[in-house]
């Protein structure tokens, strides 16, 4: 069986800087990844490529078994789910809750006369539910809370029953509460067997929910560790990728860091 995500020696070059540089990744079914790294480390350059929608400068990858370059994104696209800001932002704050979550059957961010079935508004209602805001279906996008936003969002990148998804700083502005509320949602998704396989971009250690297997960690482009979270997110290599002494701790399925004090 092929890997959901291969990448050898992907490179991201936007002159003069090298975004991307040589990065070699592989995602296997059943895997949930986090990739972690400081501000600009390139972990949302490397969603783009992992969602087909930007190609490497130099190197391959391959997204679902396919080689981008020579697969039609378009046919692609809909197989891989994908949660950011910048997707959030094109969603017009007028769309109801449901419409939302609908329209990510047809590819659109709103509803114009597309006819929906039966069976994709049953689902969106069930993505809703398993997120915690079916209540809110009928209310319009723009009147939801930042944690509620979120949680839409990723019911929305679930409707097209995606083999990966790619959630890209889900928890980012959310309260406590908020925060605490997603990683929960998150995990139940992790833990669930018949999950797509999922990448997490995330800045906080404290923001991975438990169920999460591997994590890549990202330094100025390049991959500085990747394997399985307990091997990897260690005190050194946490310090060295964010260039400051770190103390990394876990306990209770949950990780958190600080800075280390002499
Ligand atoms: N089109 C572009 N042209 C030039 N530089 C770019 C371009 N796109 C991204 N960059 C730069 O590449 C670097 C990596 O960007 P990217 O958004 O992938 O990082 P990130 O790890 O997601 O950052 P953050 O944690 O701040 O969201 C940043 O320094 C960014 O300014």
């Amino acid at each position: 069986m092929s890997a959901v995500l291969d990448l050898k020696g992907v490179t991201v070059r936007r002159h003069p800087k090298t975004i991307l540089d040589a990065v070699d990744w592989q995602v296997n079914e059943g895997e949930r990844w986090v990739v972690l790294g400081r501000n600009g480390a390139g972990k949302t350059t490397l969603l783009q490529i992992a969602s087909g929608r930007m190609h490497p400068t130099a190197g391959t990858a391959d997204v679902l078994g396919e080689r981008l370059g020579r697969v039609d994104v378009f046919e692609l696209r809909p197989r891989v789910g994908l949660a950011s800001a910048a997707l959030a932002d094109r969603i017009p704050a007028d769309e109801t809750v449901r419409d939302v979550v609908l329209t990510a059957a047809y590819g659109v961010t709103g509803r114009w006369r597309e006819a929906y079935e039966d069976f994709d508004t049953e689902r969106a209602g069930d993505l809703l539910a398993a997120f915690g805001v079916d209540h809110l279906a009928d209310r319009t996008f723009g009147t939801l809370s930042e944690g509620e936003r979120k949680r839409t969002q990723i019911a929305r990148a679930l409707m097209t029953d995606p083999e990966l998804l790619l959630l890209d700083e889900p928890a980012a502005g959310l309260d406590l509460g908020g925060r605490e509320e997603l990683v929960g949602a998150l995990a139940e998704l992790a833990g669930d067997p018949a999950s797509p396989v999922l990448v997490l971009v995330t800045h906080h250690v404290e923001e991975i929910p438990p169920g999460f297997t591997h994590l890549l960690l990202l330094k100025d482009g390049a991959v500085h560790s990747a394997g399985p979270i307990r091997e990897v997110l260690t005190s050194d290599n946490l310090s060295d990728a964010f260039g400051l002494p770190l103390l990394v701790a876990h306990g209770g399925g949950r990780w958190m860091a600080r800075a280390a004090r002499p």
